[in-house]
């Protein structure tokens, strides 16, 4: 096989999955601390105050995806997403499930979505993500999607070690991520058959494969941030956050 030759989707698949096994954020070292039980608990509020901006910004980079679909059907199903996170006006969806979250570890909510304690680091991550969706191809935008076919792994991990390990969370508090757990698997498996079905030529694959790659690593610059500031060596910017 050449350098440029189309990959077998089974190839693709294998790849993708090959990247996730060596830059998912599941190797992060915070997340290691966090499901690990060896975080305080202004240490735990840090990190949900930061991810609650990821949590946010997710309907509306889908929601900028939805008005560049073609169809229909691929429109009703990126629509599905959006309710998921904003919920249906009846049932609660991922955004108030997590401020439920964030209630629970003693954050102000107003404090919370106000953004005012976010690290910068949280922001810039976030904003390339949302930035990657809108300004790149449809291809693109879905793969950058496709970090969810990892996510089941590390969402069980981190709940059960944080039941396990600290006194201040409770089932109700982590109630968010059970959804996740069955949302996840049918998002990965539109999106994973329509990059493999659409990327129909080796560029075009090799822009999904790096799709994957800009999203780890965003996912992993987050944790990063909140590792410099709240555990090594602990240096918080201005206006950051302070337990
Ligand atoms: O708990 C996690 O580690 C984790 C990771 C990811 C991810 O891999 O992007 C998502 C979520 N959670 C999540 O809850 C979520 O709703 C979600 C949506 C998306 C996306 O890219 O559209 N990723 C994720």
């Amino acid at each position: 096989m050449t350098d440029d030759a189309l990959l077998p989707p089974e190839e693709l698949h294998a790849r993708l999955e090959a990247i996730g096994a060596e830059r998912y954020h599941v190797h992060h070292p915070f997340h290691h601390l966090l499901h690990g039980g060896k975080l305080s608990k202004a240490q735990v509020q840090a990190w949900a105050l930061n991810r609650y901006y990821y949590q946010a910004s997710i309907p509306a980079k889908d929601a900028s995806l939805l008005a560049r679909l073609p169809t229909p059907e691929l429109r009703r199903e990126w629509r599905r997403r959006i309710v998921d996170h904003d919920g249906d006006g009846t049932h609660p969806g991922g955004i108030e499930r997590w401020l439920k979250l964030t209630d629970g570890l003693g954050l102000d909510r107003d404090y919370v979505v106000s953004l005012e304690g976010l690290l910068p680091g949280t922001r810039f991550a976030v904003d390339a993500y949302v930035n990657l969706v809108r300004s790149r191809s449809v291809l693109e935008a879905i793969a950058s999607s496709l970090t969810e076919m990892f996510s089941p792994a590390i969402i069980s991990q981190r709940v059960s070690g944080m039941l396990r390990n600290y006194d201040f969370v409770s089932e109700e508090t982590l109630a968010y991520f059970t959804p996740r757990l069955t949302q996840a698997p049918q998002d990965v498996d539109f999106a994973l058959s329509y990059v493999k079905r659409e990327a129909r030529t080796r560029a075009e694959q090799e822009q999904v494969l790096a799709a994957l790659r800009f999203k780890c690593s965003l996912l992993w610059a987050q944790l990063d941030a909140l590792h410099f500031a709240y555990v090594e060596p602990a240096l918080p910017p201005p206006g950051a956050f302070r337990p």
